[in-house]
C-alpha cells in the first residue's frame, strides 16, 4: 500500500483561497507580420484539491494556455497567480504531464530514474529521493517496472511513468495537457480512472487540458469552455455528478447527458461564430 498521507477529498470544501487565479490573461505570439494573439483575455480561478478540466475548439489557444499557466511560456499581459503571488517562471509546487510521454520520459534512464530526475534538480536527500520514488510507483501500480526502461512498457503504462514523475515531487497543482491523447481507449479509460483515484488520495489540485468533451465532464467538478482563438472563457460549469464516479453507471445518468451536450453546443456555437464572421466573438 503507499504510505503517501491520505486526504479525503471533499468536493466543495476548502474552497477559500484559490491555488490558481488567472486574472485577463493574454499571449500573442511574435511573427514576421507582427504579434498574432493566442489566447485574450482569460480569466478564471482554481481552489485547493478541485479538478478542473478546460476544453475548446481545436487550436483555440488550450496548450498556450496551459504554458503560460506553468511558466513555462512569457505571458503578454494580466497575470497568473498561484496562492496569491504572482508567478513569473515554473514553480516547485506545479507540476506538468504533457501528451507526448515518448518525448517527456529519457528512454536510456530506468523508469525509477526518469520519476527521479526532478527531485535530484531539487536536491533532495538521497533517501528521501527514494522513498518518493517508490511511493509514486506504488500509486500508479508500476512498484514492479523500477528498473525496466521506458521502450520496455506500453503507452499507457509510460504515461503512467510520466505521472509519477509529476506526484513525486508532491505538486500543489498537476497541469495536464491532453495526458491520454496518445493511448487506445480502454487504456484511456483506466488512465482515467488511475487519475481520479490518486487526486482523492492526495488532494491535489488538477487542471487539465482536453479535446474530449466525456472526459471533461467525467473526470471534473467544473469545466471551462474556451471561445475559438484568441480565446476568451465562455462558459465555467460546475459538474455536480456524485463521486466516486463510474465509468458505466457516470456516464448512463441524465446529468451526465445533459453536461456533455451543454459543453458540446457551447464548443460547437464558438465554432459556428468563427466561420461565420471570420472573427472569434
Ligand atoms: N510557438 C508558436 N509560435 C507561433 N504561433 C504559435 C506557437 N504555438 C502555437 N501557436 C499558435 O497559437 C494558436 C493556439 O495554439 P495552441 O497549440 O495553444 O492551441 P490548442 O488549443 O492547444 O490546439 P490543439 O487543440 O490543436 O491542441 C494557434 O493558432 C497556433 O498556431
Amino acid at each position: 500500500m503507499s504510505s503517501v498521507t491520505t486526504r479525503s477529498h471533499q468536493p466543495g470544501a476548502a474552497l477559500d483561497t484559490p491555488v490558481l487565479d488567472v486574472q485577463e490573461l493574454s499571449k500573442s505570439y511574435r511573427s514576421r507580420k507582427g504579434d498574432v494573439p493566442a489566447v485574450r483575455s482569460i480569466e478564471f480561478a482554481v481552489h485547493a484539491g478541485q479538478f478542473v478540466s478546460v476544453v475548446g475548439p481545436s487550436g483555440c489557444g488550450k496548450t498556450t494556455l496551459m504554458m503560460c499557466i506553468a511558466g513555462l511560456l512569457p505571458i503578454s499581459g494580466g497575470a497568473v497567480m498561484f496562492r496569491g503571488e504572482r508567478m513569473s517562471g515554473p514553480r516547485d509546487g506545479v507540476a506538468v504531464v504533457f501528451q507526448d510521454y515518448s518525448r517527456s520520459l529519457f528512454p536510456w534512464l530506468t523508469v525509477e530514474k526518469n520519476v527521479a530526475l526532478p527531485l535530484r534538480d531539487r536536491g533532495l536527500p538521497r533517501a528521501e529521493i527514494g522513498h518518493r520514488v517508490r511511493e509514486s510507483l506504488e500509486m500508479v501500480g508500476l512498484a514492479h517496472a523500477a528498473a525496466l526502461h521506458p521502450w520496455q512498457l506500453s503507452g499507457g503504462m509510460q504515461q503512467r511513468v510520466a505521472i509519477a514523475r509529476g506526484l513525486a515531487v508532491r505538486p500543489e497543482m498537476l497541469i495536464m495537457d491532453e495526458p491520454f491523447a496518445s493511448v487506445d481507449a480502454q487504456t484511456r479509460a483506466s488512465l482515467e480512472d488511475l487519475l481520479l483515484k490518486v487526486w482523492a488520495e492526495t488532494g491535489t489540485t488538477v487542471l487539465f487540458v482536453t479535446h474530449d468533451i466525456d472526459e471533461a465532464v467525467y473526470l471534473s467538478d467544473r469545466v471551462v469552455v474556451l471561445s475559438q482563438g484568441p480565446s476568451v472563457v465562455v462558459a465555467d460549469l460546475p459538474v455536480t455528478l456524485d463521486r466516486p464516479r463510474d465509468q458505466i453507471a457516470t456516464k448512463q445518468t441524465a446529468l451526465f447527458g445533459e453536461l456533455r451536450e451543454h459543453v458540446y453546443s457551447l464548443v460547437m456555437a464558438s465554432q459556428r461564430r468563427t466561420s461565420l464572421s471570420g472573427e472569434p466573438s
